[in-house]
């Protein structure tokens, strides 16, 4: 049999692609890979800022095509990337063992933390997640919008003389490049991307062979966090114009959820958490929602 993995061009999404080839190869010896590199709207407008292009699925809707085309068999994405819902005829295989959810800071050298940077430093991110989290915490920091693959972004330190730069530790762990990061940040001072850190296999609804192929890598746990996280992405009806944000962790048959939401400017910054059961995680992370909203309308400041 012969499996054709579709995938964005990047250092980081090659990467993923072939850790999950990899990974298919070690229980099924017998398939034959090919990977198939595709160029996505999100790769041609890298200079422009993701808030003023940023329609959902940017990086994702070529290589949609194709699976649908039948030019590709898989197609693998970061599952943060993904809209809410796919196109009709696709769905997601098993979700592999999630990377370190966290946010990290890439810092100049000498600083070790969000604490020690000197008053008034210069951070780079584009995402207004990471910017009002990181003000927050440290309302004198000066914020720099930054776009680019993992590499451009943390040369931004030295070409664009800032203090530091935030990534999600998986694509920077992923990469290879650990020695980089100067801080993780923890969760409960940065709530994560929901399902920051998570692979998303993309397949054809119908390919019940290419699905049993990919149940080999399925991760429950992993599985759960993800949907209560993306439950709360859709009960939010988020987007990457405003701060929001989802973080699951699972205790034996209880879950806990914790939800970001605010508004464009950062003025409203509502961070909330519920319990629930690990059996129903979406519905948690669509209840999650409700309560947050709820607390968005009434917000005084
Ligand atoms: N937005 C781009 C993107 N998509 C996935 C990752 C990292 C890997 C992941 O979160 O799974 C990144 C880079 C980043 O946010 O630092």
């Amino acid at each position: 049999m012969k499996v054709v993995v579709g995938t964005r061009g990047s250092k980081l999404a090659l990467t993923q692609t072939n850790w999950v080839i990899d990974e298919l190869k070690k229980h099924n010896p017998d398939v034959d890979f090919e990977v198939k590199i595709i160029k996505t709207k999100g790769d041609l407008v890298q200079h422009l800022s993701l808030d003023k292009i940023g329609d959902k699925g940017l990086f994702v809707k070529e290589i949609e095509q194709q699976l649908l085309d039948k030019e590709i068999d898989i197609a693998v994405h970061s599952m943060k990337d993904m809209p809410s819902c796919l196109p009709a005829g696709l769905k997601f295989a098993g979700i592999p063992k999630r990377e370190d959810p966290r946010d990290v800071l890439i810092l100049k050298e000498g600083y070790t933390s969000i604490d020690d940077l000197p008053q008034g430093a210069k951070i780079g991110t584009g995402s207004k997640r990471r910017k009002y989290q990181l003000l927050k915490a440290r309302p004198d920091l000066e914020i720099v919008p930054i776009r680019g693959n993992i590499d451009t972004r943390v040369r931004k330190i030295e070409d664009e003389n800032l203090d530091g730069v935030v990534l999600a530790a998986a694509g920077i762990l992923r990469a290879g490049m650990s020695k980089h990061i100067s801080y993780y940040i923890p969760t409960d001072v940065m709530v994560p991307a929901p399902a920051q850190g998570a692979l998303a296999i993309e397949i054809r609804d119908n390919d019940l062979e290419i699905e049993n192929l990919i149940n080999c890598l399925k991760d429950e746990e992993t599985e759960i966090q993800v949907a209560a996280e993306r439950g709360f992405l859709d009960g939010v009806n988020g987007s990457c114009h405003i701060p929001m944000g989802a973080y699951c962790t699972i205790e034996g048959d209880n879950i806990k959820l914790t939800g970001l939401f605010g508004d464009e400017d950062g003025k409203k910054l509502i961070i909330k958490s519920i319990e629930g059961n690990s059996k129903s995680p979406r519905e948690s992370g669509i209840e999650l929602a409700k309560l947050v909203l709820k607390e968005y309308e009434s917000y005084e400041g």
